[in-house]
């Protein structure tokens, strides 16, 4: 991987092209075992692997800097798209730090990608300097994980319910409205966990999620932090939770009592606030609907705005993301006091969870999903992440159970 302190322009530009192929079936069930990237939305998305190019960055300049290098990148780029959807041509896949320090954030441009966009299906091949032929597909099994054993990470939820209680009060005492706070549970495997176990797992199961792996970050987020395409912007906020029960009736009674809690719509506001306030600069027009929707996922429900507005400058996806990170969904308000709380109390490295994970294309459109719902692996140790919203009438004990039905999902797609 090229580093960014290191990077020199590149000698050769990238030649690609993208070509319609038949329905390839499952895009996740293409991906070899190293080296794979995943963006999959029900069954659209892309996945690819191989390497054409990369960048890791880091600090607060981080997305600048991975910016800059993509538009240098994108615009000597040789670029044959004979299919012409959000997803063919030149892309990249990124992942990125929450804080600006530590932690690395990269851009990967794959050798081979593999798309599909309702009818539209191709494959795209990446390279250096002259035309790569593009590769024969073929459906690989993944290996399932044996005997996977799960232990608190940073903290006991014991602990975590201190600094929960700890939280409440500085908001009682008026330091700050809200903050976002997070633990991580880790996985243990006998083998390297192969990561399209899964992956396949969580697109099956949480199908209308984005399940996403880039660079041993995976998981599945309901929440996309931004979308630029063709001139228009969109952002699902979600903040406000409640946990399902299984049982549909008395869920739905439940998704009415999360659409009337104060406390949910408290924490909500001040998430849909932050993002229209860091989108509003780049838009000549926005909708902003004056109440959320309940979106309901198979582990929780929760309380969700859809944001739209026309773009009005040359900001791309990437730089979008940059504005809107972190939002009141993964930080705080006001975001300064809380993401500095996060790092006193939190206790623990987030690294890329509720980072921007996703794609951007050559003409900087692209989708920036949060990180949520996910998990850093690296060999046979595997970390899950959750957080939770906490405002002043947030209950420790309440948070903790929440935190737990978030992270469901990868702790199941871990299981056998
Ligand atoms: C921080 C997470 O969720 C955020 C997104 C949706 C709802 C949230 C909440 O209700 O607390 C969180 O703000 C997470 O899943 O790790």
């Amino acid at each position: 991987m090229t580093d960014l302190a290191g990077s020199t322009p590149h000698a050769s530009p990238l030649v690609v092209r993208s070509v319609p192929i038949d329905d390839p079936g499952s895009l996740l069930s293409l991906l070899p075992r190293d080296g794979s990237l995943a963006w999959v939305h029900h069954t659209d998305g892309i996945v690819g692997w191989g390497h054409a190019t990369a960048i890791t960055a880091s600090g607060a300049s981080r997305f600048a800097d991975a910016d800059a290098w993509w538009r240098d990148l994108a615009t000597r780029a040789v670029v044959r798209d004979e299919v012409r959807v959000p997803g063919s041509g030149l892309v990249a896949f990124g992942s990125f730090a929450f804080s600006d320090s530590p932690g690395d954030s990269t851009l990967v441009v794959p050798s081979v990608i593999v798309g599909r966009r309702g009818d539209a299906h191709w494959v795209t091949t990446i390279s250096s300097g002259s035309l790569a032929t593009p590769p024969g597909l073929r459906t690989h099994t993944a290996a399932r994980p044996a005997d996977v054993v799960f232990a608190d990470g940073a903290m006991s939820g014991a602990e975590w319910e201190l600094v929960i209680a700890d939280a409440v009060r500085r908001i009682q005492a008026g330091d700050l409205d809200k903050v976002v706070l997070a633990r991580d549970l880790v996985a243990e495997t006998p083998t390297p966990l192969d990561v399209r176990w899964p992956l396949q797992r969580l697109a099956d199961r949480y199908a209308a999620c984005w399940t996403f792996h880039v660079d041993g970050l995976f998981g599945a987020t309901p929440e996309m932090l931004v979308r630029r395409e063709r001139g228009l912007v969109t952002s699902r906020v979600l903040a406000g939770t409640i946990r399902r029960t299984g049982d549909d009736a008395h869920d739905l009674a439940l998704a009415a009592s999360l659409a009337r809690s104060s406390k949910d719509l408290e924490e909500h506001e001040y998430a849909v606030r932050s993002v229209a306030e860091s989108l509003a600069p780049h838009c000549s027009s926005m909708n902003v609907p004056e109440s959320p929707f309940v979106l309901h996922l198979p582990n929780v429900m929760h309380l969700a705005t859809d944001v739209a507005g026309v773009i009005d400058d040359s900001t791309s996806s990437l730089g979008l993301a940059a504005a809107l990170h972190p939002s009141a969904a993964v930080g705080g308000t006001p975001t300064a006091t809380a993401v500095d709380l996060i790092a006193q109390i939190e206790g623990m490295d987030r690294g890329r969870y509720a980072g921007p994970v996703g794609w951007i294309d050559g003409n900087g459109d692209g989708e920036w999903g949060i990180a949520l719902r996910s998990a850093s692996v690296d060999g046979e140790r595997v970390r899950l992440y959750a957080g939770c919203g906490i405002v002043a009438d947030s209950d420790p004990e309440a948070e903790l159970a929440e935190s737990q039905a978030k992270l469901i999902p990868v702790r199941d797609a871990l299981g056998g």
